[in-house]
């Protein structure tokens, strides 16, 4: 009896199902189900295989598991953010010997919202581990443009910071665009500045940064050794911070894109065509099984909370796929959470520090 045991198609319920046995050999061996074991090279972090994969588990009964073969491999983010952030921290460890300096990276949060609240920790801690300097400002939600123009005008007059990320959304009442423009382009380390994504629109030009989520899910394509070029893509949503980028990111890099919205009409039927689907519509379990070509790679950016009264927070968080159904068509997929999320955060940190390379003239 092969029956779905989880109908939310949650990444992390499954999870919490696999039987993983860490052997000494810096493999991961799954139990009672195949798994990919591919060999860490930490010396070669591009080559493929770097990082030890596993077999995304089904939502079938653990009798069925036992017998039944899944197929797509987990796209590690999580294990490859933290590979990006060993190698981030002793490049800034190389640098401060050399010149006696690091990055800087000012972080200013307007209002209390409590998720943005929860991101500006996770990026001020993750800046003090691999050595970046952290400036936080925080302002009440009813402060004014002109107040908070103030802070990044000072920001981009002080030498020792090399980034400036205004976390979003704004309060309703801020310009947003009138404020990111106020951010100086050579410490648009978010990469939101009109110029920057001009540029990445433009053939033949180069932005200084790249946004990060959407450069986080291309170094995954890259370091799992996926190919992009003459590929067909699928991106779901076209914000101005995910969706957007990461269809122009695929061209660039020579995928032909089709991107769908919530005006998109066969939205399934179009999915279905994709070699590879980057998914950011913000919608819980959107993407089921149905939309995905045999073989597909998934990359989930969504990051949903849906109730969970077993979870101590009371919810917790899944993407934009159906993680159960899609591990049994697609080749590799990555879980919400531990996919995309540590990557933007370790692609924050890369573009902080090649930004303070490039102020200093480091190389
Ligand atoms: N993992 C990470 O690091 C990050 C994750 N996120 C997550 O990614 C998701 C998207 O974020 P963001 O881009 O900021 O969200 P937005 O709400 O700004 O954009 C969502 C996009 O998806 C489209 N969309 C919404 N519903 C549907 C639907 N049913 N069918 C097709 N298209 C749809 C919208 O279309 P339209 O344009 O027509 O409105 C819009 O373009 C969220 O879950 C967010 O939490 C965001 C940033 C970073
Ligand atoms: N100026 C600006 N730049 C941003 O990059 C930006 C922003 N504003 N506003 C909000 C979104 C969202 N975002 C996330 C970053 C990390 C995780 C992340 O690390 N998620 C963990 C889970 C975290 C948890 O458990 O709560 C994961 O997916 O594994 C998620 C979301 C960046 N954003």
């Amino acid at each position: 009896m092969a029956l779905t045991m989880f109908s939310d198609c949650s990444s992390s319920t499954t999870a919490r199902l696999l039987p993983l046995n860490r052997t000494g050999s810096g493999f991961l061996h799954l139990r009672g189900s195949s798994a990919t074991l591919l060999h860490l090279n930490p010396r070669n972090p591009r080559s493929l295989g770097v990082i030890s994969t596993q077999r995304c588990q089904s939502s079938y009964s653990p009798t069925v598991a036992m017998t039944t073969e899944t197929s797509a491999k987990v796209i590690d983010g999580k294990a490859v953010a933290k590979q990006i952030r060993d190698e981030i921290t002793s490049e800034i460890s190389r640098m401060r010997d050399a010149i006696g300096k690091v990055p800087g990276l000012a972080v200013i949060l307007v209002g209390d919202r409590k998720d943005s609240a929860t991101y500006v920790r996770n990026k001020k801690k993750a800046c003090e581990a691999v050595g970046i300097t952290s400036y936080e400002v925080r302002l009440p939600e009813d402060s004014t443009e002109q107040e908070l123009l103030k802070y990044i005008a000072e920001f981009n007059a002080n030498p020792s910071v090399h980034g400036i990320l205004i976390q979003l959304p704004l309060p309703r009442h801020m310009d947003e665009e009138n404020i990111l423009n106020a951010v100086r382009i050579e410490k648009d380390v978010d990469g939101f500045h009109p110029l920057n994504i001009g540029r990445l629109a433009m053939r033949g030009r180069e932005p200084l940064f790249v946004p990060c989520t959407p450069k986080g899910c291309i170094e995954l394509l890259h370091r799992y050794g996926i190919s992009i070029k003459g590929k067909r893509a699928v991106v779901i949503g076209r914000s101005n911070i995910v969706g957007m980028p990461a269809a122009l990111l695929l061209q660039r890099e020579d995928a032909t894109i089709s991107i769908i919205h919530s005006s998109t009409e066969n939205r399934e039927e179009i999915t279905r065509q994709a070699d590879i689907i980057i998914s950011a519509a913000g919608q819980a379990n959107m993407v089921r099984g149905s939309w995905i070509k045999p073989g597909a790679v998934i990359i989930d950016v969504g990051i949903n909370p849906v109730d969970d009264p077993n979870s101590p927070r009371g919810y917790r968080l899944v993407g934009d796929v159906c993680y159960d159904e899609a591990c049994k068509i697609a080749s590799a997929i990555t879980p919400v959470p531990g996919g995309v999320g540590p990557m933007t955060i370790a692609m924050l940190l890369s573009n902080t520090l090649s930004s303070a390379k490039r102020a200093l003239n480091f190389e």
